[in-house]
């Protein structure tokens, strides 16, 4: 299944859950916008020639997904296989993975169709920065906010900074990623990987486990990949097999993790490392292991290897590693939208810091990101016990409730009370510490037979009449019927004409 329509799946399964109506449903899938910057470094649109003194034509993409809950947010990839479909279902799964986080930010994704180990350092920086030139005017610190992600990396955004900043004045925050020198945050380029150690460690423990003594087997050994490996090792964990593109190494005793980073820097790639033996790398993923942490493409984990993959659980560093049709698998999988969440945490938190002007310690920043992976573990399970399904369907449903609310409260204009029963959705709004929970709706009609929790927001007011700005009392859970109509006219998401409260 590509990547969108495994996105778009998971996405719709979470809205029935939900009881979402169709046309909400619809406008969460509709991409804000979509930008295909086509020949962006032909003679046309570059002066500046390849090294040889040719000229090659890239294409370039940036797929705004939802802006709901804040500024859009998502890395840009530099990869042969970048196409508008692949970046589109990765935007959407950034308004997810932002909204599971419970930062405040939307999805956006980028990426340019291009093999960077091809390119020289120049190429490089020509070709991001005609990129940027393209999108300048569509990115923002408060209205998309670009970081690394495959194949880009803190050179990339130190580049699309300065590039910006010629059009729009020095701007720290339009980017996040950043190298240090620049207002990069401590603890971003490890954020990722680290972020992974935090969520393996809150699903072991679930399972009575710890990572300590369990035997790990990665895909990857680019940012996510390698972060996640040291820190696993450093806490006792045996990574047994790691694989990259140059090849893929075993040893069942445990990789030295220190000496193949080592390895890895200098060779560029994992391949010819001698602590470890060779194995083909597709086989990468059956290994013998306890926790199987695919970190680089998407789609990996499909129909035809899902049933031999002996793992225990499956935690998603790469963005849509498995397909759907291997979701059945017997295997626990920690979802991508969680699961590699940090690296974005840390992103709000650097963006924080250049709006702030104050620059965080590391301590601070791991210790945060400690704290949200927590929370998000936590608030996943709470969606997946709420609508007993497993832990992607908890993540989704989290997301997509969250965004659904954010969409149906900003849409709001004037009451309107002429289609009063054209549709309904409950919204429950409950504290966290409700333990006590009132299934039945409070005050309403419809045919709404699913409330799901969601957090509770204070002083939001609905205009017209309906006022949420009081904090419910502990274990009482208040359920509020949002009644909307639709605009059929009018699908124009910029303007906001869609949904009126009534
Ligand atoms: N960098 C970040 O902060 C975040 C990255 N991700 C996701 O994590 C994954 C990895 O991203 P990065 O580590 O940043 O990229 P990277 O470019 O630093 O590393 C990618 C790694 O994947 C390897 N690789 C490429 N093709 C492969 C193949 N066919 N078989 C085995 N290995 C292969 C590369 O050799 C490299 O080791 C991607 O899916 C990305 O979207 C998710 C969240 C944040
Ligand atoms: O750090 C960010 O803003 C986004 C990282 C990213 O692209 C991702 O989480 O997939």
């Amino acid at each position: 299944m590509n990547a969108l329509a495994a996105t778009n799946r998971n996405f719709k399964l979470a809205s029935r859950l939900l009881g979402l109506d169709s046309k909400l449903e619809k406008s969460l899938l509709i991409p804000f916008r979509e930008i295909k910057a086509s020949k962006i470094a032909s003679c046309v649109e570059c002066t500046i020639p390849k090294d040889d003194g040719t000229l090659q034509s890239y294409v370039g993409f940036r797929v705004q997904h939802d802006n709901a809950r804040g500024p859009m947010k998502g890395g840009i990839r530099y990869h042969p296989e970048v196409d508008p479909d692949e970046v589109n279902a990765l935007a959407q799964l950034m308004t997810w993975k932002t909204a599971v986080a419970n930062i405040p930010y939307g999805g956006a994704k980028g990426g340019i169709g291009c093999n960077p180990a091809e390119l020289s350092i120049s190429e490089l920086e020509r070709l991001t920065r005609v990129f940027t030139q393209k999108i300048h005017d569509l990115i923002g610190t408060h209205t998309d906010v670009p970081a690394p992600d495959m194949g880009t990396g803190p050179q990339t955004m130190a580049w699309i900074l300065d590039e910006y900043s010629k059009f729009h004045g020095y701007s720290p925050a339009v980017v996040t990623g950043k190298p240090i020198d620049l207002g990069g945050s401590l603890g971003r380029e490890a954020a990722t990987g680290r972020g992974v150690l935090f969520a393996t460690e809150a699903l072991l423990n679930e399972h009575g486990k710890s990572v300590s003594g369990q035997r790990f087997v990665i895909q990857g050994f680019g940012n996510v990949g390698s972060w996640a490996a040291q820190l696993i090792s450093e806490k006792g964990g045996k990574v047994v097999a790691v694989s990259d593109i140059s090849g893929a190494i075993k040893n069942s005793k445990g990789l030295d993790i220190p000496s193949l980073l080592e390895h890895s820097k200098k060779h560029k790639g994992v391949k010819g490392f001698h602590g470890g033996d060779p194995i083909s790398a597709d086989s990468i993923l059956v290994e013998d292991c306890d926790v199987l942490v695919p970190a680089a493409l998407g789609g990996v984990i499909n129909r035809e290897n899902a049933n031999e993959i002996k793992a225990k659980f499956i935690v998603e560093a790469a963005n849509h590693p498995t397909d759907p049709e291997a979701d059945e698998a017997s295997v626990v999988i920690l979802p991508d939208i969680y699961a590699n969440s940090g690296g974005v945490t840390v992103s709000y938190f650097e963006w924080v810091q250049n709006i702030q002007g104050f620059m965080w310690n590391e301590e601070k920043v791991n210790n945060e990101l400690g704290n949200y992976m927590t929370k998000g573990f936590k608030d996943v399970k709470e969606m997946c016990k709420t609508h007993d399904c497993d832990l992607r369907m908890g993540a989704f449903t989290l997301a997509v409730n969250r965004v659904a609310r954010a969409t149906v409260l900003r849409g709001v204009t004037s009451p309107n009370v002429a289609n009063i029963n054209k549709w309904v959705c409950p919204l429950r709004v409950c504290d966290d510490g409700g333990s006590k929970r009132e299934d039945k709706p409070i005050g309403g009609g419809g045919d709404a037979t699913r409330v799901a929790p969601v957090q509770w927001t204070s002083g939001v007011q609905f205009n017209g009449g309906l006022a949420m700005d009081q904090r419910p009392q502990i274990g009482r859970s208040v359920v509020v019927f949002v009644t909307r109509m639709v605009c059929e006219e009018s699908r124009e998401r910029d303007n906001r004409t869609d949904f009126r409260l009534g």
